[in-house]
């Protein structure tokens, strides 16, 4: 068993914080060192005003100046590692708002970020502390991206999400057969909104099917994350211009056959989870409303620290005793309470257990901010005695994989055959047509690309079953959709022909 990694990375300071009366930063680390030190001015009981020193120690602690690739080798690079094993994967950050979450977690991209914002400064703001601000300034950005271009220099200052989808890819593209399906939602008010179907957005890639997005290679998935960041709730506080005031939770999950001579696949779920600001409600909130979304934040942070503690204790108990079937037992009935609120439901799977987390806290090197900072490391230090096992999901076998098919195909029958009679019985009257076109709904849902799917997946390994029974089943689905194939440009016809007829009342 190992513990969970945690990592701190510590923001540079603003101008402002560099500038004002709260200049002076408390939070330091060595250089190459695991430790944080937090300084901060008490008065004792005797009224003796002195500098007490809070350390912590974690797996990673990085300073201000830490560039974006070097927080994605030490930490996303074990994600897509894990992933590409079959091991569920959990990474994400925590910590008071302005911290640097969103920066670590999705940063920016910088050349649309140019485009978008043309205006030298606001683009270049989040690379303030990079060396090679001073290019920025002086050179125009056609000749600044042609230099990256050539030099192959990656300053795209991308955070973990889209560097790991990117990985991800590259891991996968060898092998004969894979899929990734994605999904990006925030969690607002204990509600979950699907961050890629917001009113606005163009969805220019990828298909949508079962609340996930079939997507073929990262600039499909890069494109996601663009609509969704610009669909996430933001707002500006007195301590952030771009807040983010919900949960972001970009889930991906990847399949593939690793070997063509055998017929399992493996497959992985990784979530990557960008927290909303966990500072206290008072600090940041000015309205009644901006009170009401603060305290839902904290609700949902205190649940998942419940269940960081909750599985932080299972581990200590686990870790003194020594009986296998003890173990097993107590982990079995020990309640992890991940129902109560919505992000913890979600993670559940891949927080602790047999899945690979990360944490990543992020903090604010200022003394303004030490209360939120001591706040941020002891929930961290929580959160590294919890241990885990990561073990790889089961290999799908070809028996798991048809009896899917299979159950696919039926359904796919029972809709082809409601939109056949449906189809058939159509001539009786515009009346009966509206009414049949209702009852007959669920036929909408029949799924030509999967049926084709499905025929080439029969065919190509049909000699693979040797199972009679199965055959047929088959056999029979692929009948049906082929007897429908010449139907099914009257039945787009049909669709426009009842929605007109809808419309006028009929
Ligand atoms: N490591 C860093 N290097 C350079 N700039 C940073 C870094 N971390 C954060 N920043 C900058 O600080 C500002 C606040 O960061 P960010 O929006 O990521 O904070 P946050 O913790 O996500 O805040 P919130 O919870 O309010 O959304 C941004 O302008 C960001 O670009």
């Amino acid at each position: 068993m190992e513990s969970i990694t945690v990592a701190v990375r510590i923001r540079p300071p603003k101008f402002s914080e560099m500038v004002g009366s709260d200049k002076q930063r408390l939070v330091t680390s060595k250089k190459d060192s695991d430790l944080v030190e937090v300084k901060r001015a008490t008065t004792s009981l005797t009224g003796c005003k002195r500098t007490t020193k809070d350390k912590f120690k974690f797996d990673y602690v990085y300073e201000g100046n830490t560039p974006q690739t070097q927080i994605y080798e030490d930490l996303g690079k074990v994600i897509v590692e894990n992933a590409v094993c079959g091991v569920n994967c959990c990474l994400f950050a925590y910590g008071q708002t302005s911290s640097g979450k969103t920066h670590t977690m999705l940063g920016q991209d910088l050349f649309s970020t140019i485009e978008t914002c043309k205006n030298k400064y606001d683009a270049l703001k989040p690379l303030i502390f990079d060396c090679f601000k001073p290019l920025f300034f002086i050179l125009p950005y056609d000749v600044i991206y042609s230099i990256y271009e050539m030099t192959g220099m990656d300053i795209s200052n991308h955070g973990i999400v889209p560097r790991v989808v990117k990985e991800l890819f590259s891991a996968i593209r060898k092998y004969h057969y894979y899929s990734v399906t994605c999904s990006f939602v925030e969690i607002y008010n204990e509600k979950i909104t699907n961050l890629l179907e917001k009113k606005g957005s163009k969805k220019k890639y990828g298909t949508l099917y079962g609340g996930m997005y079939t997507i073929h290679n990262w600039e499909e998935a890069r494109e996601l994350v663009t609509i969704g960041l610009s669909n996430r709730a933001t707002r500006a506080t007195v301590m952030n211009d771009v807040s983010s005031r919900s949960h972001a939770v970009f889930t991906i999950n990847v399949k593939f056959q690793p070997d063509t001579s055998s017929a399992s696949s493996i497959s992985a779920t990784i979530n990557l989870v960008d927290l909303a600001g966990s500072e206290q409600t008072g600090k940041i909130a000015t309205s009644l409303e901006e009170r009401k979304e603060g305290t839902s934040i904290n609700k949902s942070l205190l649940h998942l620290g419940r269940v960081i503690n909750k599985l932080a204790d299972l581990s200590e108990r686990v870790s003194k005793m020594t009986d296998k079937k003890d173990i097993e037992e107590t982990i079995k009935s020990y309640h992890i309470p991940y129902r109560d609120s919505v992000l913890t439901s979600m993670l559940q799977g891949t927080l602790g257990g047999t899945a690979k987390t990360i944490m990543i806290a992020t903090a604010s090197p200022t003394e303004k901010n030490c209360p939120e900072t001591l706040s941020t490391l002891r929930y961290a230090s929580r959160a590294k005695i919890i241990k885990s096992s990561s073990s790889k999901n089961k290999e799908e076998g070809i028996d798991d994989k048809l009896r899917s098919l299979i159950d696919e195909a039926i359904t796919q029958r029972y809709n082809t055959r409601k939109l056949k009679t449906y189809l058939l019985n159509r001539n009786r009257g515009d009346k009966y047509y509206v009414k049949n076109m209702v009852d007959y709904k669920d036929a909408k849902s029949l799924d030509a690309g999967k049926m084709m799917k499905i025929t080439v997946f029969v065919e190509t390994q049909s000699s693979m079953f040797g199972n009679e029974q199965v055959s047929k089943v088959i056999k029979r689905v692929v009948n049906d959709v082929s007897s429908l194939k010449p139907m099914s440009l009257d039945y787009e016809k049909a669709t426009t022909k009842v929605l007109q007829l809808k419309c006028l009342n009929v």
